[in-house]
């Protein structure tokens, strides 16, 4: 009798891929159902972008099959065109050429976009996605994609895997797809892919931040140290349940700050003085009376920036950023500067390092070593005599690869490492500077669950020896570790908030549409 075709869309069987000396993924299998959504969970480095790669065939494996749509090939091939099988991939690290236009950048995408208005039936073809994938958006055909926020290429490239083009997508593979944006549109997002599910389209989606897959994906597998251990019905899984089978500590619950500045949720109205020394960053904004409304940041404090992605709260750390001062040869600055944004005018006393949330483009330094580019800041205090001491470089690097975890050898290129771990080292950078502000960019961006609770514990550390921390989140739920949050909304602060105040719903209800009701763009405003 003839087998049953499979109803699988995907059969990944023994799959096994080694770098080096490493066993990057250990004779993997997993099933992908026609219209389903599953998940592959894992600590950093556990084997997931890999597993994905070998997958939609990026790179080849050493063995093992892949059988896509009841075709099997050897999983040691790569292959040259996957989105000829129906398989669309969005990669951990964006991957958007800079200097093309949206509309150009969509053509690239989308081979059925011919002839002499190609730019704008690409255009046509990516907006139709974005749309109902991410409402107001904002996007505009002829930005430059170095002109957008983060956010807003994440959303480009996820919007890209769904264009119906000459081969429509079958398998669509997403590697930390939602790792900038914010609830509301992480929300659109996964709303849209249960609607392409029911249309047959199979999904795999790789994510640290587990809640996403609890609340969307039907199961979800776990890998550790390459190996895929096994898979929970996302119906009856918990983050712990996730994060024990990963082989790390139980989720720990964010803690509230333990001290906290401010109470009842407030929008400032009065205009504060500076009376007091220990004040690190001063923001001023126009109150809707056509006052000044000021808001401090004390030394010390762990200070939140939230709100709907795009509503200025990086064009204000940005400008914390420029307005402080630098530390060179490892000596303290000169006092700060001032600068403005459209809304703020802002002052800091003191130096800043800065962990930036794109780490591909504005964060590590690819042609370099892991120790390099953890010591790369604090070179001014390692140097002596105009020569590096290497011993000393050696033992900053040593040093926080124990405090952050990092494995493997301090001396292989950062490029080696996977995303997460990638994103350690680049905290490790700014951390090892010791300045007065330390300026957070999403830093835990693609960074595992059981790291996270150590980042935070060493944030907290860190403030209490005196650091300033101004810290950017698209994930709500991290910003209860602050002393205080504000709150954008259309480019100015609207409240601020106790960290244990600051719940998912809380931080959407302040900050949810725009002034008018609109959606806003700061992209121009952002760098
Ligand atoms: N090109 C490479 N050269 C050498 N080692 C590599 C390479 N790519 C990945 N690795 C190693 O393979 C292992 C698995 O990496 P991978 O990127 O698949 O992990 P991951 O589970 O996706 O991690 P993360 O959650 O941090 O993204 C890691 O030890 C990583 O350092």
């Amino acid at each position: 009798m003839p087998e049953a075709p499979s109803p699988d869309t995907l059969i990944v069987q023994g799959v096994s891929k080694r770098f080096g000396s490493t066993l990057a993924v250990d004779d993997a299998s997993f099933t992908v159902g026609r219209g389903e959504l599953i998940g592959i969970a894992g600590h950093n480095g556990a084997g997931k972008s890999t597993i994905l790669k070998i997958v939609n065939g990026t790179i080849g494996a050493d063995s093992g099959t892949v059988t896509i749509d009841g075709i099997v090939r050897p999983a040691t091939d790569a292959v040259a065109h996957p989105e000829k099988l129906g398989v669309r991939t969005v990669y951990q690290e964006l991957s958007l050429c800079a200097s093309l236009r949206v509309d150009e950048t969509a053509a690239i995408f989308d081979h059925s976009a011919r002839g002499i208005r190609w730019r704008s039936a690409a255009w046509r073809n990516l907006r139709g996605v974005l749309d109902e994938m991410f409402p107001g958006h904002g996007i505009r055909p002829d930005a430059r994609i170095h002109e957008l926020s983060i956010a807003r290429r994440q959303m480009i490239e996820c919007a890209s895997t769904m264009i119906d083009s000459s081969v429509p997508p079958r398998l669509v593979i997403l590697d930390e797809p939602t790792s900038s944006l914010d609830a509301s549109s992480t929300a659109g997002f996964y709303d849209y892919l249960q609607r392409k599910a029911a249309e047959g389209v199979s999904v795999i989606i790789t994510t640290h931040r587990l809640q996403e897959m609890i609340d969307h994906l039907s199961r979800i597998y776990v890998m550790r140290d390459g190996r895929v251990l096994g898979e929970q019905p996302a119906a009856t899984a918990t983050k712990d349940s996730i994060v024990a089978a990963m082989g790390l500590a139980s989720h720990e619950e964010p803690r509230p700050a333990a001290a906290t500045a401010g109470g009842d949720l407030v929008t400032t109205t009065e205009a504060a003085p500076v009376t007091d020394g220990s004040v690190v960053v001063r923001l001023e904004q126009e109150s809707t009376d056509g006052g000044t409304e000021v808001f401090e940041i004390r030394q010390g404090e762990i200070i939140g920036f939230a709100g709907l992605e795009g509503h200025g709260q990086l064009v204000a750390l940005d400008a914390v950023y420029r307005a402080a001062g630098r530390r060179s040869s490892g000596r303290r600055p000169a006092a700060g500067h001032t600068r403005r944004t459209p809304h703020h005018a802002i002052s800091v006393t003191g130096d800043a390092a800065y962990v930036s949330g794109d780490r591909g483009v504005r964060g590590i330094l690819p042609l370099w070593s892991v120790e390099t580019n953890i010591s790369f800041s604090s070179l001014g205090r390692l140097t002596s005599g105009g020569l590096i001491r290497a011993r000393a470089e050696r033992d900053l690097a040593r040093e926080w690869y124990g405090r952050l975890g990092i494995k493997g050898s301090p001396t292989d290129p950062i490029t080696s490492l996977s995303g997460g771990t990638q994103q350690k080292a680049l905290m490790a950078r700014a951390m090892a500077v010791g300045s007065d502000l330390l300026l957070l960019e999403d830093p835990t961006r693609g960074v595992d669950q059981a790291t996270k609770s150590e980042v935070y514990d060493l944030l907290r550390q860190q403030a209490d020896e005196g650091q300033t921390i101004v810290w950017y989140s698209t994930e709500n739920e991290e910003l209860r570790n602050c002393d205080r949050v504000f709150v954008f909304r259309v480019g100015t602060i609207v409240a601020t908030i106790t960290g244990a105040e600051a719940t998912e719903d809380t931080v959407i209800a302040l900050s949810f549409g725009g002034r008018d009701g609109e959606p806003i763009d700061m992209d121009g405003a952002l760098r």
